[in-house]
Order: C-alpha cells, then structure tokens, then sequence
C-alpha cells in the first residue's frame, strides 16, 4: 500500500458511527462540469422554495426544483411539488450517478445558491416519502463549499468540502442518526449548484 498515496478512497465511510457516507471527489474534468454547471443554470426551472414555518410565509432565496420519472408530489413544510420530467442532462447526470454507486434513483431534488449568503440549516432528509435508508446521491457544480454533519444524540460533527464536479453519497441509517447543512460563509461570492438524486417509495 502506497501511504503517501493522495488518491481518494471512494471506499471509506466518512462517518464514525450510525451511516454511511462517501465522497468520490471531481468526477468531471474542469471543462465537463463548467457545461454542466452552465447547463444546468440555463435549463433548469428553478423557483423561489415556500415554506409555511411556525404560521410564517417564508420565500427563500435559495431556488430549489423537482425531477422525477413520474409527476412525483413531495411534500414539505406544508407545501406539494410535482416532479417535472427529466432533461437530457439530469438524465445523462442520473445514469453517472447509478453507475458510480450502484443505486438506482427515481427523482432528483436541486439547489441554486447564488452565494455564501445562501445555505441550508441542519435536517436530514428522511421524509417519509423517501424509501427508508434508500441511498442519496449528491452531485456539486460551481463554488466549493464546506458540508457538515452532526450526529443526532452525541453531537458529533464531521466536515467535508465539495467540490465542484464531485459526488458525495449518504447511505444507510445516515439521514437516521444524523444531521446535515450547508453553512452560508462571507468568503463564497460565486454560485454553486446541487443535485441529490433520491428514490421516492413509490
Ligand atoms: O446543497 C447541498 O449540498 C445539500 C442539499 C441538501 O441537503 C438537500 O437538498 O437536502
Ligand atoms: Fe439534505
């Protein structure tokens, strides 16, 4: 075994305890997740997220859309979206994601941040509309920002970068035991795009 070896091993579970989660890095060369990334940003269509919290309409900045196999309704925080049919690029982007890990997906939630400004606070994504324990396969384009985890009970963190073109996976009891976020950070001015491909029971 090469210790000095900076290679990423795609096989390591980043999480001590209670899931799985692996990053498998920049799939794309530079120039391949530039177009996605501007694909993406042109082809998507992306909506201001609603939310009902405690009695408060809350409009996000972020802009979030919904693709599915089917018109998918996914409910949260008191709201329903229909699943729009897949692009070629999310279906192209679906097939990678497959292949990488060797789940199968039925629908892809994405994430427009326009800046540092943007993030998303801890939750995990156990919805139960999702299959449970169903793996979650999570592609980045555009700026590299910091992703935490958090253990439900112990507390414990952990904390990765994702970086633009890469895929990340949680799997297992991980949306069970733990909590994930994006932090918003003053340093990120350019936008970043995210992809999670998850299987809705259905
Ligand atoms: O933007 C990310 O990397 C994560 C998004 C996320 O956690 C979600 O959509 O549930
Ligand atoms: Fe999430």
């Amino acid at each position: 075994m090469d210790l000095f070896s900076t290679e990423l091993n795609i096989d390591q579970n980043l999480l001590p305890y209670g899931g799985t989660v692996n990053y498998y890095g920049k799939l794309f060369s530079r120039q391949e997740a530039d177009n996605y990334f501007e694909v993406l940003m042109n082809t998507i269509e992306w909506k201001n997220d609603e939310a009902f919290i405690m009695g408060k309409h809350i409009i996000t900045k972020r802009k979030v859309a919904w693709y599915g196999n089917e018109a998918y309704s996914y409910t949260y925080s008191n709201r329903s979206k229909l699943a729009l049919p897949w692009t070629p690029e999310l279906l192209q982007l679906k097939t990678i994601a497959e292949k990488q890990t060797g789940h199968s997906y039925n629908s892809c939630l994405l994430n427009l941040y326009h800046n540092g400004d943007e993030g998303m606070a801890y939750h995990s994504d156990d919805e139960k509309a999702l299959a449970k324990d169903s793996a979650i396969a999570s592609l980045s384009f555009g700026a590299e920002r910091r992703f935490l985890f958090k253990h439900k009970q112990s507390k414990e963190t952990v904390t990765l970068f994702l970086e633009h073109g890469s895929l990340l996976v949680m799997k297992d009891e991980t949306q069970t035991n733990w909590l994930h976020r994006l932090p918003p950070t003053k340093k990120i001015t350019r936008p970043r795009v995210n992809l999670t491909f998850r299987t809705m029971d259905v």
